[in-house]
């Protein structure tokens, strides 16, 4: 259960320690990933049939699914489950679409005018967890702000299932965004295969997509030894809740065991003002737990996990902020007087109302976020992770005389007398 924390306890060294997770002290993922990876480079589409069978325990006689395969597969689908997928798909979609905005063009001085234009990223890899639970809702969220971006060529993998193939929902999915094949490659050797690329795979400019500790690591390997770039490091899930004593326990409970049942590697931290709140919490969750289809995973979790008491809504807010947790869920009436704090996080949720499943599935945010500490440095997906924003200017002959002799100075006080010169040569006299 819980572990209990007093925050009036921890010196600086006990919180770095406390807000660390999934760390790998003796390089053993790093070192299984690594060999991953270099066997994929070498062996490309044979080693990922091997893996397959190896760690996903299928014996593959080929390494994708086409459409008219996947359109057969997603006629197993409920006319309900179809229509939940596509009430997703439209609240997603439309708080994706808001995010393209085009820019103003910006004259710094007169005949000198700057702007940026969007471009999207032409090969994009998308991979769609399938380990210990298969995940159409993120094929929606990586798909739909690649499609609103306009990026050419969509790569998607994700782990073959025992029947051989990729579960029905993925492959309504894969209907819905118009994808015309998905790879079966789970782990680390799917990411390995977008970057380097394998008789079948094409290799792609930036990788998107949550995973478990091997895809993650894989993703940051990749990240500093290839040209292909990364979404960002999205890893076990997680969430931190701050609850006063006008949170409901049995909702706090829910919330973390939520997140717990993603994996035995996930955490759920409570900060509480209220000890009381932090023993019905605890209770809550040794009744709920039990009834979890799951329970084994996120009882382990759970163990994984832990309760601060703080004596303030500030003193939350300040052991989350070093926690920078992947989902923050503010348990409390007074939430409109402390967002403004909110510096660290992935993506919140607000009141007694907001549970964070919303956000994993349908609210319209999108559940490809930053884990591990990162969300002090990322963002989460958006369609701004599938564009470039491409810097423009154009000077007038105005403008030439405007900003000529500025640079000049510049360019001389550097010692680049090349660059003065490209000025020089265009100045009216
Ligand atoms: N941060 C986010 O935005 C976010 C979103 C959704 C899910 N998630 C997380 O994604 C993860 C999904 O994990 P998953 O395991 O269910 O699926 P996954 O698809 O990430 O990983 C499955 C693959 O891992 C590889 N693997 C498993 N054991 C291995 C081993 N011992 N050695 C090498 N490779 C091995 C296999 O190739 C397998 O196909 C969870 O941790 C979940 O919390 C995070
Ligand atoms: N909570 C996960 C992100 O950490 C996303 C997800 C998908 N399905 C259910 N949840
Ligand atoms: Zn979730």
């Amino acid at each position: 259960m819980l572990r209990i924390y007093n925050y009036q306890d921890l010196n600086t060294d006990d919180l770095q320690q406390l807000v660390q997770r999934n760390v790998d002290p003796a390089n053993e993922i790093r070192s299984i990933v690594e060999t991953i990876i270099d066997t994929v480079r070498e062996h490309g589409d044979n080693a990922l049939l091997d893996y397959a069978h190896k760690f996903d325990k299928v014996k593959l006689d080929k390494l994708y699914l086409d459409k008219a395969e996947l359109s057969e597969l997603a006629n197993a689908l409920q006319p309900e489950q179809k229509e939940a997928l596509k009430t997703a798909y439209n609240n997603i979609y439309k708080f994706h679409k808001a995010q393209l905005v085009k820019e103003d063009k910006i004259e710094t001085m007169p005949g000198v005018t700057c702007w940026r234009e969007l471009r999207p990223i032409e090969k994009v890899g998308l991979y769609i967890p399938g380990g210990s639970a298969v995940l159409p809702s993120t094929f929606l969220m990586l798909g739909i702000p690649a499609r609103i971006a306009g990026c050419k060529e969509i790569v998607v993998c994700s782990p073959p299932q025992k029947s051989g193939k990729v579960n029905a929902f993925i492959a309504y999915v894969a209907e819905l965004l118009d994808i015309d094949r998905i790879y079966f490659a789970g782990g680390a050797q799917a990411i390995a295969a977008m970057a380097y690329g394998t008789e079948s795979i094409a290799k792609v400019d930036k990788i998107f997509g949550p995973g478990n500790q091997f895809v993650t690591k894989a993703k940051t390997i990749i990240q500093s030894t290839t040209t292909t770039a990364i979404d960002m490091p999205a890893g076990p899930s997680e969430v931190l809740v701050i609850a006063d004593e006008t949170a409901n326990p049995i909702f706090v409970a829910a919330d973390l065991l939520a997140q717990a049942e993603h994996g035995s590697d996930s955490q759920a931290v409570l900060v509480t003002t209220s000890e009381q709140m932090a023993e019905a919490v605890i209770a809550e969750l040794a009744k709920q737990l039990p009834t979890l289809p799951r329970a084994e995973i996120a009882g382990q979790a759970i163990a994984n996990s832990y309760a601060v008491i703080v004596n303030s809504l500030n003193q939350a807010m300040q052991f989350s902020n070093l926690y920078a947790p992947e989902h923050l869920i503010l348990a409390t009436e007074s939430w409109e007087q402390i967002t403004g704090d909110i510096i660290n996080a992935g993506s919140v949720f607000l009141g007694n109302l907001t549970p964070e499943s919303v956000g994993d599935y349908a609210s319209g945010t999108n559940h490809t976020l930053p884990t591990s500490t990162y969300a002090r440095a990322y963002s989460g997906v958006s369609v701004d992770s599938f564009v470039k924003k491409i810097t423009f200017q154009h000077i007038s002959p105005q403008g030439i005389n405007n900003i000529g002799p500025t640079v000049e100075i510049l360019a001389e006080l550097e010692g680049l007398h090349a660059h003065k010169n490209a000025v020089t040569v265009r100045l009216q006299k």
